[in-house]
């Protein structure tokens, strides 16, 4: 039998094999077949490419490190892989991280590939979404934004441009280059977010926190029924006005449960929004999923029904 000294230096080899492997093995842009670019940010470019490998196709955001060193914002590219990789593939809503890997210039984050695009798009081409629709992809946001808090993360920038949807049409929440992960009961200081969804206290109090998104949510929904701002001026400052001022209103016909919501969504004290309070208590989660509005949703099968058509 071989010595301990013997067994301890054949150990070492197959360790450092096993990992001249990985390191053979490890990932780079070589193994992708870079297509169409996707999108643009001020720090990313978002590609489609196919891992040659196994033919999967995926969007990968590359983002510049010379780019983020010069602007000091590698934390906030660190902030986004951090909040992914807290969310995981824990739901069917977020698009998921698969890989990360770097070369001398880039960041390069492997991420579900969305193929039909924005809800933006659909909204727009549509001018407003039928009530089914709409209640269904709300449904499927108010879903995937729970799960997303119950991670402690908040999106901070959820708007219609950011919706993508799956080859089923589904919805996948994207962009979390603005997320926070914060403790469960604190709020966030930074501004962000996009000026028709931005909520009140972060425009006078420069706090965000889960609630901020559920005043996004209620943006969204005014949006997809009524296929126009729920807060828009003629400026950014004028709509931030309106905002603060909650100076809206809508227009005939709009759906009464759906009013009903938006209205609980667009509550001035974030504590007061529904759905924003502790998980199990009174304003929990569950009271936002139990909203008239949702009475025909199954939220246990709400990712597996078929689609509604977009409509
Ligand atoms: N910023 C991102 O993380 C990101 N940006 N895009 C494309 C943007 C285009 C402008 N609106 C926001 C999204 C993506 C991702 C994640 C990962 C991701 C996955 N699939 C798609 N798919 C698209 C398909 C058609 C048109 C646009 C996007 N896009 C992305």
């Amino acid at each position: 039998t071989l010595t301990a000294a013997a067994q301890a230096r054949s150990k070492s080899r197959n360790r450092s094999k096993s990992q001249n492997r990985s390191a053979n093995s490890r990932l780079s842009a070589a193994d992708f077949a870079f297509g169409e670019t996707l999108g643009e940010g001020s720090y990313s470019t978002v590609m489609r490419a196919t891992y040659l490998r196994t033919g999967q196709e995926y969007a990968i955001k590359i983002l510049d490190k010379n780019h983020l060193m010069r602007k000091e914002k590698m934390h906030v590219a660190l902030a986004e892989k951090n909040a992914l990789v807290k969310l995981g593939a824990g739901h069917p809503g977020i698009v998921h991280l698969h890989w990360t890997f770097q070369d001398d210039w880039s960041l390069f984050f492997v991420l579900d590939l969305a193929t039909n695009g924005e809800m933006q798009t659909r909204i727009s081409r549509l001018g407003s979404l039928s009530l089914t629709c709409s209640r269904y992809y709300a449904a499927q946001i108010v879903d995937a934004v729970d799960y997303i808090h119950t991670k402690d993360v908040i999106h901070r920038d959820l708007k219609p441009e950011n919706l993508l949807l799956d080859n089923a049409y589904r919805i996948k929440i994207t962009d979390f280059g603005t997320a926070k992960i914060i403790e469960p009961s604190e709020r966030a200081n930074t501004f962000v977010g996009t000026a028709q969804y931005v909520s009140p206290e972060l425009l006078e109090k420069n706090e965000t926190s889960k609630s901020s998104d559920l005043w996004a949510i209620g943006c969204i929904i005014y949006q997809m029924i009524a296929g126009r701002f729920a807060f828009q001026g003629l400026s950014e400052y004028l709509t931030w006005q309106k905002i603060k001022s909650l100076d809206y209103s809508f227009p005939d016909g709009f759906d009464p449960d759906a009013k009903d919501l938006v209205e609980r969504l667009f509550a001035r004290d974030p504590l007061q929004r529904l759905g924003a309070g502790l998980p199990g208590g009174p304003n929990g989660p569950e009271a936002l999923r139990s909203h008239p509005f949702f009475a025909s949703i199954s939220w246990s099968t709400l990712w597996t029904d078929p689609v509604p058509p977009l409509e």
